[in-house]
């Protein structure tokens, strides 16, 4: 499990560590870290040339401890103070010292264009808004510069709370982040801005408190959520989702649903509407009726909404049921909040920034921008877990406070019309199986993103292949979990 934790978290932590350890010992063992990945990135170290942009709180500490680490090895090493007469003393004093120089932010320019190495120390957990005005060159140079850009704990100018980028930031080649990924390390506009992040642990692990503010899935605990038929399964046992999709105008949406859900462990699938002779065409092992959700049968979770048009009576009816419920697409628009909220089963919302930002009254770069803010407002509003898909999907859970869980194996390969509806069916399929509405949304997403990837390989895919890729996707997983040797 990958886990993130917000800047007034690693505080409190850092605070109670320090009060056991002689000073100066977290910002030694931050910058020992830092300047082995930068020598591990520079290959050579003797005679590279490094320049360390240096802001005025310990983010510069630890990039002019880090400098004078690589001086000692041979590099030529610059900092470039952005504000001089308020650089860490202690890091000043030790890069002096092993024979790094010192310039003005009005060199900086000319010693990043002959740079092997740009050292972003600039500002970390304790910035506020994007970078000043006068560090924008200074970003710009590094991006039009050969140099590898390395970030001191978070690239310069994103929010590590919340993923935000208002303004200019550096554009990191890696990042080297203390005791703790930030939020904004795994959530998108900022990620991007990352690039790779490497974790040095400074031993602040067992300071942290259980409940991080953000964590990603990996192999083995997504395995320990996918259900597995035992011995005395039967086809109910397993679960029998419902689908209740497509329209006349948008019969594929029903059959991509479908397809999602064959691949997502329950033990039938049920279809219901009007695109019933579309599904039976391309799976004949689908259970159809044209009957409506009530009078459909039993099922142990709904998936509604893919390509449902404007057909508000069936979404009100799956509503009215009493299994979990996926609601998406159309479907989140003809939900009715206060019947959402007045579900006592799970609800799952699976919205995309659109969607989300039409459910919210708000742009969609407002969302696009500030997902987790989005995907908390909109699990409080409905009182529903809400799965918010794109670059970054999140899942937070039913009421917005706790935990979100980000999933780490999205593809932009995914962004392909159909891929949305077969999400839902994997998802809702899960849910029939008996996974919570946390647990189905992210085990779904993590399956769809390994499925996307698979499928994709670095060329184009239909929603269709996504789906057909989910077993592979599955049976990954599992083996990953299981190790080298491992056969189940
Ligand atoms: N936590 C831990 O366990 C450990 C933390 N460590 C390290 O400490 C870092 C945190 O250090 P920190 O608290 O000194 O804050 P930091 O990020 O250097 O910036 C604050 C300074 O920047 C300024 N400033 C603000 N906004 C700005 C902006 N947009 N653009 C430009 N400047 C801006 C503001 O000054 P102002 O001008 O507003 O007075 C303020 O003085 C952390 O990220 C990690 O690297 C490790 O050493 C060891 C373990
Ligand atoms: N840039 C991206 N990176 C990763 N995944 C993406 C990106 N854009 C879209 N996706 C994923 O692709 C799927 C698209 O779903 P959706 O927007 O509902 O499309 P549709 O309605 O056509 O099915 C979602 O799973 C979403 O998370
Ligand atoms: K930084």
């Amino acid at each position: 499990m990958r886990t993130a934790y917000g800047v007034e978290t690693v505080r409190a932590a850092e605070r109670a560590l320090m009060a056991r350890l002689p000073e100066g010992t977290l910002m030694q063992r931050a910058a020992a870290g830092l300047a082995t990945a930068c020598a591990q990135l520079l290959g050579r170290v003797y005679g590279s040339r490094v320049v360390l942009l240096v802001g005025s709180g310990d983010n510069g500490g630890d990039a002019l401890h880090a400098g004078a680490r690589l001086a000692r090895r041979g590099a030529g090493v610059t900092a470039v103070l952005l504000s001089p007469g308020r650089a860490h003393p202690g890091g000043l004093a030790a890069l002096r010292r092993a024979g790094g120089t010192v310039a003005d932010p009005g060199a900086g320019e000319r010693l990043i264009e002959r740079a092997d190495l740009v050292v972003d120390g600039i500002v970390g957990i304790g910035g506020k808004g994007g970078l000043r005005a006068e560090a924008v060159p200074l970003a710009r140079a590094a991006a039009r510069s050969r140099a590898a850009v390395v970030a001191v704990d978070l690239p310069s100018g994103v929010d590590a709370d919340t993923g935000e980028v208002r303004g200019a930031a550096l554009r990191a080649d890696l990042t080297v982040t203390f005791g703790t990924h930030k939020p904004g390390l795994l959530i998108d506009p900022a990620r991007e801005y990352a690039g790779p992040v490497r974790l040095v642990d400074i031993g602040l692990g067992a300071e942290l408190p259980a409940d991080p503010e953000l964590e990603a899935l990996q192999h083995a605990e997504v395995a320990a959520l996918l259900p597995e038929p035992a011995a005395e399964s039967d086809k109910y046992r397993r679960g029998v989702v419902g689908i209740a999709a497509g329209s006349a105008r948008y019969p594929g949406a029903a059959v991509l649903a479908v397809a999602g859900a064959l691949r997502g462990g329950a033990g039938a699938v049920r279809y219901v509407g009007p695109a019933g002779d579309a599904v039976i065409a391309r799976f004949p092992e689908t259970l159809v009726s044209d009957r409506g959700p009530k009078r459909a049968g039993r099922v142990q979770a709904w998936v509604v909404g893919p390509g449902a048009g404007d057909d508000a009576g069936t979404v009100a009816e799956v509503l009215a049921a009493e299994v979990p419920v996926l609601v998406d697409a159309d479907g989140l628009r003809l939900a009715d909040a206060g019947a959402v909220r007045a579900r006592t089963a799970p609800t799952l919302m699976t919205p995309h920034a659109g969607e989300a930002a039409a459910l919210l009254g708000v742009s969609r770069e407002e969302v696009e921008g500030a997902r987790l803010a989005a995907v908390r407002e909109l699990a409080g509003r409905y009182g529903a877990a809400v799965l918010l898909k794109g670059s970054s999907t999140l899942v937070a859970p039913a009421g917005g406070a706790g935990t979100v869980r980000v999933n780490p194996t999205g593809t932009p390969w995914l962004a392909t019309a159909g891929s949305g509806d077969v999400l839902s069916g994997l998802a809702g399929s899960l849910l029939a199986a008996g996974l919570s509405a946390v647990d189905a949304g992210s085990a779904g997403a993590y399956l769809h993103g390994l499925a996307g990837r698979f499928a994709a390989q670095g060329a184009p895919v239909g929603a269709r292949d996504v789906a057909e890729a989910v077993p592979r996707a599955w049976r990954d997983v599992r083996a990953g979990a299981l190790g080298p040797g491992g056969t189940g």
